[in-house]
């Protein structure tokens, strides 16, 4: 199967939505921590993927994935606390739901105090809106704070970097034996940023691509294991250099799970979010460069700049903002570069 395009990062899906995908010619979603799934019980039931598959179906869109299960599923796996064993169990059930109504992709991350920005507020080109991120600015706390995924109770203790990675060995250790009995292929999203020093108390390990390289060998290899690459993320530690080291590492290893594409301008300590092709890589370089290491998988928009009229870049997540301008130009732009590349 060709590389192919999935709407992405849906936060709210309705009618509205699902309308986007179809106008924008596209038939695969890909949710993020969605509101259809509430997951109350600790773990995505077997009855609300069924709903959510049912729903999509009727829509005419294929389900490519799911991203991050609600932090109440995960926060004492992510931060080794007491009661992360229950917190696994749950997540066998999630992972064994998911195959059971025929859904093969989660996507997670290791980010105990999630995504930091700065400023959620940037004139972008043109002054369309976009964020930022500035290490020096850190001391006015994550700007992003009230996003809903961001954790409200603050660390007990700060997370050192080994307790990070003896963490995630942990998780892996106990999880891939049942996602590859299953079927469903967990994805690992880089760390946003990507920093050295730690945000809010917890250190950050996936920071690099070496890191990534070596979150694959923490996987021991394993088909339920990929990359969900981030490519803003990866743009964030160094540009298109570091975003072909990865995948000159991952994609012959057939580890690339699925792809974010989005970019930035600068690089850590500070950097600003942009519209595809005024970022650090050119996105037609690196799709080729994908394509020629073997990536068959999907790809999704991410964060978006918020042009004239868009309500608001990632902080709203009703659909009426998610369906904007904005990431229409973003998957406008990517299918004409798959289509010039002869990859649609
Ligand atoms: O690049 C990013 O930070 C995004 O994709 C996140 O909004 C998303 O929640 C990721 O899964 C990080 O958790």
């Amino acid at each position: 199967m060709p590389i192919r395009l999935s709407l992405g990062h849906i936060d709210v899906y309705d009618d509205r939505t699902a309308t986007f995908a179809h106008q924008l010619g596209l038939t695969g979603v890909q949710f993020h921590t969605p509101n259809l799934l509430p997951g109350e019980n600790g773990h995505w039931s077997l009855e609300e993927l069924r709903a959510l598959r049912e729903r999509c179906d009727r829509d005419g869109l294929r389900i490519d994935g799911l991203e991050n299960v609600p932090l109440a599923h995960f926060w004492k796996v992510q931060r080794g606390l007491p009661g992360r064993d229950e917190q696994i169990e749950n997540y066998f059930r999630t992972i064994r739901n998911m195959a059971a109504v025929g859904i093969d992709m989660l996507g997670y991350n290791w980010l105990p105090t999630f995504v930091w920005r700065t400023d959620m507020d940037v004139a972008g080109r043109g002054g369309a809106k976009v964020t930022a991120f500035d290490l020096a600015e850190i001391g006015a706390g994550n700007a992003l704070a009230s996003y809903r995924l961001s954790p409200t109770e603050p660390l007990a203790e700060p997370i050192s970097v080994d307790r990070m990675w003896a963490n995630h060995q942990y998780f892996l250790d106990a999880v891939l034996p049942v996602a590859e009995e299953a079927g469903v292929r967990l994805a690992l999203h880089p760390d946003d940023p990507p920093v050295d020093e730690p945000l809010g108390g917890a250190a950050r390990i996936f920071n690099t691509p070496a890191a990534l390289a070596a979150a694959h060998k923490q996987a021991k290899a394993s088909p339920a294991w990929g990359l969900d690459f981030c490519l803003g993320s990866v743009s964030e530690m160094g540009g298109e250099d570091a975003v072909n080291e990865v995948i000159d590492t991952l994609g012959p290893v057939g580890a690339i799970a699925y792809v974010h594409f989005r970019d930035v301008q600068g690089t850590v300590p500070s950097f600003r979010e942009c519209f595809l092709g005024e970022g650090n890589y050119n996105p037609a370089r690196v799709i080729r460069r994908l394509h020629e290491v073997g990536f068959d998988g999907f790809m999704i928009d991410d964060h978006v700049p918020a042009v004239i009229g868009d309500p608001d870049t990632w902080m709203d997540i009703s659909s009426d903002a998610y369906c904007s301008r904005g990431r229409a130009h973003a998957l406008g732009y990517l299918q004409g570069v798959l289509n010039g590349l002869g990859l649609d």
